[in-house]
């Protein structure tokens, strides 16, 4: 895998061919390649609870994957498109390709190597890996797998600042180099079927490793985890949840940090501009894959008017029903410099481990790259809303 990245170019053909070659010798990709067919057999394999916690609101999930198909690309022919460059530069930070694993926490329901086999395919893939807050593996554990594969982490903003600080001075000591602070959930939505299982991961422990392995929430307990975990669990109930959180407090982790601190779940416009105003340095324009307001604008939807009210003054990235190569093409063509891969990695590991993900990641790094080629392009730095036509207007 190292050295197909290095020859990126050609990355595309070799995944294609690595494929039919194996077929020569009978033998077919483990996994289903179309994501809809992933889904379904992840989804056939997981518990009722671990796949009702992967769901979100259907019409909002359903939202953001229609969002794409109001874009059509209008391939270009007769380029030479034989050399290829998928990677790109985000506040001066090098990544291989425009592409990052998006911070999903409690994935120990899913696998039982959890974030650790997540960070070995990102490693042996070379995509960068964004590790949630709400982990079910360690800060330091995961940094210990992933090497020199660029990681960032993802904060949830307790009502603790102690803990807050904490936890983002162990991501800059374990080699972590940006803070994502997730907005949009600072209360849990209403998750029906969550509800129905009457299902919730946390308090039965799982997704608390960081908070148990941290000194501040240590300190703050009459007794270790270790031998009171129903204290432990009781106490992050009470300040894990944070809706008093304003933008007027973003200087606080300001003042705690050097790394560059990006919002992660900005839809509106205006609040692109209080990002900017709050001295923030990039945005990802998200609706948290369709779990968190339901019935809200499908974030495809939301990226122009982000991308507009930004002005070229701070990166914006996106996710929420990224799929395939396509769907990162047209991201990026209006004008996200990077998007984030959600629940596809995660159906990899629910039914492969790492292996699982590693074969999503190189399959969809393959479709990018072929997509790109096909479209008449050789580099993602040339995309830009030429490459589409909106199918709302067009006629
Ligand atoms: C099971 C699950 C857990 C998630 N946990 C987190 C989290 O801990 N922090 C966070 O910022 N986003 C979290 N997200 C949201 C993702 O980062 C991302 O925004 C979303 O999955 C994108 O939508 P998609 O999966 O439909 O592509 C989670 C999503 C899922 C499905
Ligand atoms: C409180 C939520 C933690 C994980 C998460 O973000 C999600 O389930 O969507």
């Amino acid at each position: 895998m190292k050295d197909d990245q290095k020859s990126m170019p050609s990355y595309g053909l070799g995944r294609q061919m690595q494929v039919y070659m194996q077929g020569l010798q009978g033998q077919l990709p483990s996994l289903p390649v179309a994501p809809e067919a992933l889904e379904q057999q992840a989804i056939a394999h997981l518990s009722q609870k671990a796949s009702g916690y992967l769901a979100g609101m259907e019409d909002t999930m359903q939202a953001n994957l229609r969002a794409f198909q109001h874009w059509s690309i209008l391939p270009r022919m007769l380029r030479d498109v034989s050399q290829r460059q998928l990677s790109t530069t985000i506040l001066g930070m090098q990544l291989p390709v425009p592409l990052l694993l998006a911070p999903i926490g409690v994935q120990s329901i899913i696998h039982l190597e959890a974030e650790i086999a997540v960070a070995r395919a990102a490693h042996a893939t070379g995509v960068p890996m964004i590790l949630s807050t709400a982990s079910s593996r360690s800060i330091e554990a995961v940094a210990q797998e992933l090497g020199n594969t660029p990681r960032w982490f993802q904060l949830y903003w307790s009502k603790n600042p102690d803990l807050n600080a904490s936890f983002v001075r162990r991501a800059e000591q374990a080699g972590y180099s940006a803070i994502v602070v997730t907005l949009d959930t600072r209360l849990l939505s209403w998750r029906e079927q969550d509800i129905q299982n009457a299902y919730l991961p946390f308090l039965l422990g799982e997704g608390l490793a960081n908070y148990f392995s941290d000194p501040v929430f240590r300190q703050a307990l009459a007794q270790p985890p270790e031998e009171n975990p129903g204290m432990a669990i009781r106490y992050f109930i009470d300040i894990f949840l944070n809706p008093s959180l304003t933008w007027d407090q973003l200087s606080f982790l300001r003042q705690h940090t050097s790394l560059p601190i990006f919002l992660k779940g900005i839809l509106h416009p205006d609040d692109a501009r209080l990002a900017i105003d709050a001295g923030m340095d990039g945005i990802i324009v998200s609706n948290h894959g369709g779990r968190q307001v339901g019935g809200s604008r499908a974030a495809l939807d939301a990226l122009p008017a982000v991308v507009e009210a930004a002005n070229g003054q701070l990166p914006i990235l996106f996710d929420s029903g990224i799929r395939r190569g396509s769907d990162v093409l047209k991201a990026i063509a209006l004008g996200a410099k990077a998007v984030l891969l959600g629940r596809p990695y995660i159906w990899g590991l629910a039914l492969g481990g790492e292996a699982g993900v590693q074969q999503v990641l190189q399959n969809l790094l393959a479709d990018l790259d072929l997509t790109l080629a096909v479209s008449g392009f050789s580099s993602i730095s040339q995309l830009d809303a030429s490459l589409l036509v909106n199918e709302r207007l067009a006629q």
